[in-house]
């Protein structure tokens, strides 16, 4: 059987073949409270990840799964710890890290094409038009957007919406993808669709990203390791439990394997019986 086991949350590797590419040391966030001092959300924060690997990020809702996002896109200063991309500390925003968001964030007066048009304008200013118009014709065909590339976006679907915004994170070639429950405003049927698509495409392109979401089936699906964090305040990684299945993957063949099973039970019971939380 397949050793499903989990890693000791501070002793995170990337994967076998990857080098350690972003690295997560000590992170604490801390946000002002109004009557004075401070409350704690992450509390050291310790995650390696490999250039080429996809981790999600699962943990009951408000433990502070966005904000280690927005901190690594460089959108919030860290209050105390570091994180380097390729030793670089980020310190701001920057191209080689882009978000895909739960709610599509598209400027609805920009067709399809005009959309991913202005972010590839804004990070590659000196490429000539032509080869700018290449990079959007191959990412508008990625995520099977031709035929709906002068539509406007509400003319859109939500699933599509959703290609469009991954499309556009994906045109300006970030070093590493950073998605806040990028399917989680879709219904089931597209949900399931656009996993598929979006593993397909890192399958072929393999690149970082690191991915929020509460669907354990979607995180043993698509991501190498699963980092299960503590509830907040003061949260940090619980657990990280590593994926075995190779890429590409079959969701209905690893959803027979053993293993599958034994990651699913881990999973519910870090959020259910170790990490429960009354809403
Ligand atoms: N700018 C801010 N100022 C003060 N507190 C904040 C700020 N941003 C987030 N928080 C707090 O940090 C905690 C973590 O929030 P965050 O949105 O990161 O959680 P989450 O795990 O992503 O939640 P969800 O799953 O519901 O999206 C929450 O208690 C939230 O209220």
């Amino acid at each position: 059987m397949l050793n499903v086991s989990p890693q000791p949350a501070n002793e995170v590797r990337p994967d076998a073949g990857s080098t350690a590419f972003l690295e997560i040391e000590n992170l604490v966030k801390a946000y002002p409270k109004p009557q004075g001092g401070h409350s704690i959300v992450l509390d050291h924060i310790n995650l390696t990840l490999g250039e080429q690997e996809f981790v999600t990020i699962v943990g009951h809702s408000g433990c502070g799964k966005s904000t280690l996002l927005r901190l690594v896109a460089g959108l919030e200063p860290i209050t105390q710890g570091s994180i380097r991309l390729e030793g670089q500390p980020i310190r701001k925003p920057g191209s080689d890290r882009m978000m895909v968001f739960q709610q599509y964030c598209l400027l609805p007066w920009l067709t399809v094409r005009q959309n991913i048009r202005l972010a590839v304008d804004e990070v590659f200013e000196s490429l000539p038009g032509a080869r700018k118009a290449e990079l959007v014709n191959a990412h508008l065909e990625m995520v099977n957007l031709v035929a709906a590339a002068e539509k406007y976006p509400d003319q859109l679907s939500g699933g599509m919406k959703q290609r469009v915004g991954i499309a556009r994170a994906l045109a300006v070639r970030p070093k590493i993808l950073l998605m806040d429950e990028p399917f989680g405003a879709l219904d089931a049927l597209t949900r399931s669709k656009l996993q598929q698509q979006v593993l397909r495409i890192w399958e072929s392109q393999r690149q970082a990203v690191m991915m929020i979401t509460h669907d354990i089936d979607e995180a043993i699906y698509m991501s190498d390791r699963i980092v299960l964090m503590t509830n907040g305040p003061e949260a940090t990684i619980g657990e990280i439990l590593h994926v075995p299945f190779p890429h590409p993957r079959d969701r209905m063949a690893i959803r027979h394997d053993p293993a599958y099973q034994q990651l699913h039970a881990a999973a519910l019971d870090f959020l259910l019986h170790r990490f429960d939380r009354d809403d």
